[in-house]
């Protein structure tokens, strides 16, 4: 929801300048209306047109309280990667039974809280990881749902280091014979679990659904193994998300329906081939919901003009704050929040204050004359950035503001000094 007033930048009816005037620089901006216009949207084109669908935020884009109870109130399941998440989500009175539990390695502990709890879901994705839950399971005496994340061997359009889908990778089950028919067995015939269907996430910031549906043909035959060879009905599939976002001209963004009709499409066809009542589907979309809800303000402070070569403007954060330029070469667009009518008339490249050559955040961007004291407004950095920040040179977090409508709430509070040595010890011999 960005607007303009005057010469200034308004994001969801709130005055840009005034939000970093009030809560200081850098700030995270979240636009409630966009997170509720995009669950909106999900709910329109799969939730209500499709029966048993689900569809479980990624809260690694961005894991907080309020994002939960947003999360709950618009009616989306929740997906949580660590056990850090899981207790944000504990915190947030979060129902159990619509959290599901991803991750290459959780913890014997992570599976400890998610059984207690009681959650949903665990999306089984290590080889030793049924044993950990059946361990957990026994002790407790419960049982837990349970679906395999497959690696489905496919090759997905973004940066190589968010593709998860392909043979060679750390995720997931690999789909070898003797691995994967194990690992079914196992998962049937356990008392402990209750083996509900496959998973795939084949990776993210995708403008392209081939991947998806290449992934999704090898989890139907997945599931007509395990009707023939074990007379197993499947009852759930889980398509991951991934779905791309806007971040500047370069991204051709594909609305929702776009992958998921013919998902459902495929499915529905497979289902009624082999005479099974349709799995139920979920998606789990973390990036799109977030991503072009956040914008990120950050004051402009030292000028360095290299004659002929850049003019480099440093901003009071950078890869501590947003590290997906220094890690993933993402580009991002942004303009100055109180110059917003001046025309750009400068090329220059917005740097961050980290000792690193690399803290570059926008480079070559036509921008308007930037003076010490301008605010930069940083657009589509909801997900990934404040879920990623760092202490790097001891920077501290910058707080997280949540706007709607021209209100404005507090939602993370900036992280203090003291915040950042609270669990420092100076051992007696240094005193
Ligand atoms: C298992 C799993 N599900 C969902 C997501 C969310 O992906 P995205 O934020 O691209 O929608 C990810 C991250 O890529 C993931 O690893
Ligand atoms: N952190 C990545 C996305 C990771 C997705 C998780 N599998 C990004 O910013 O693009």
């Amino acid at each position: 929801m960005i607007g303009k007033k005057n010469n200034t930048l308004y994001i969801d009816g709130c005055n840009a300048v005034k939000l970093a005037q009030e809560y200081g620089t850098p700030l995270y901006v979240y636009s409630e209306s966009d997170i509720v216009g995009k669950c909106r949207e999900i709910r329109e084109c799969f939730l209500n047109k499709y029966p048993n669908t689900r569809a479980a935020y990624a809260s690694k884009a961005f894991s907080s309280l309020a994002m939960y109870k947003i999360i709950e109130r618009e009616g989306l399941c929740l997906d949580v990667v660590s056990g850090g998440e899981l207790y944000t989500a504990i915190k947030a009175n979060f129902p159990a039974e619509k959290i599901e539990f991803n991750g290459n390695n959780k913890l014997f502990s992570e599976i400890e809280l998610a059984v207690d709890y009681g959650i949903g879901r665990i999306i089984v994705d290590g080889l030793n990881e049924l044993d950990l839950i059946e361990q957990v399971c026994k002790r407790k005496k419960k049982k837990i749902n349970i679906l395999y994340r497959i690696t489905p061997e496919v090759e997905s359009d973004s940066h190589d280091y968010i593709v998860t889908g392909k043979k060679d990778s750390k995720f997931g089950i690999p789909l070898d014979e003797d691995v994967i028919s194990y690992h079914i067995e196992k998962a049937i015939q356990s008392e402990y679990v209750n083996f509900l269907g496959f998973h795939f996430h084949v990776g993210s910031q995708l403008h392209d659904n081939t991947s998806h549906l290449a992934a999704l043909e090898t989890s139907l035959k997945l599931v007509e193994q395990c009707k023939k060879q074990y007379n197993y009905t499947i009852k759930e599939l889980n398509v991951g998300g991934g779905f791309g976002i806007r971040y500047n001209d370069e991204d051709h963004k594909k609305p929702y329906p776009y992958f998921l009709e013919p998902i459902m499409a495929r499915i529905e066809e497979f289902s009624q081939q082999i005479g099974i009542e349709r799995p139920a589907v979920v998606i789990e979309p973390g990036r799109s919901i977030v991503g072009e809800a956040g914008t990120t303000l950050h004051t402009i402070g030292s000028i360095k003009n290299i004659k002929g070569i850049r003019k480099y403007v440093s901003i009071d954060g950078g890869m501590t704050d947003n590290i997906r330029p220094a890690l993933y070469q993402a580009k991002y667009e942004g303009i100055m929040a109180n110059k917003m009518g001046d025309s750009k008339t400068e090329k220059v490249t917005i740097c961050g204050k980290c000792c690193e050559s690399g803290d570059i955040l926008i480079k070559d961007i036509n921008i308007a004359h930037p003076e010490p004291g301008d605010i930069f407004a940083i657009f589509s950095t909801g997900a990934y950035g404040y879920s990623m920040a760092s202490n790097y040179n001891k920077n501290n977090i910058p707080a997280v503001v949540l706007v709607n409508k021209g209100k404005d709430y507090l939602i993370v509070k900036r992280q203090t000094y003291d915040d950042m040595i609270r669990n420092e010890l100076i051992p007696d011999s240094l005193k």
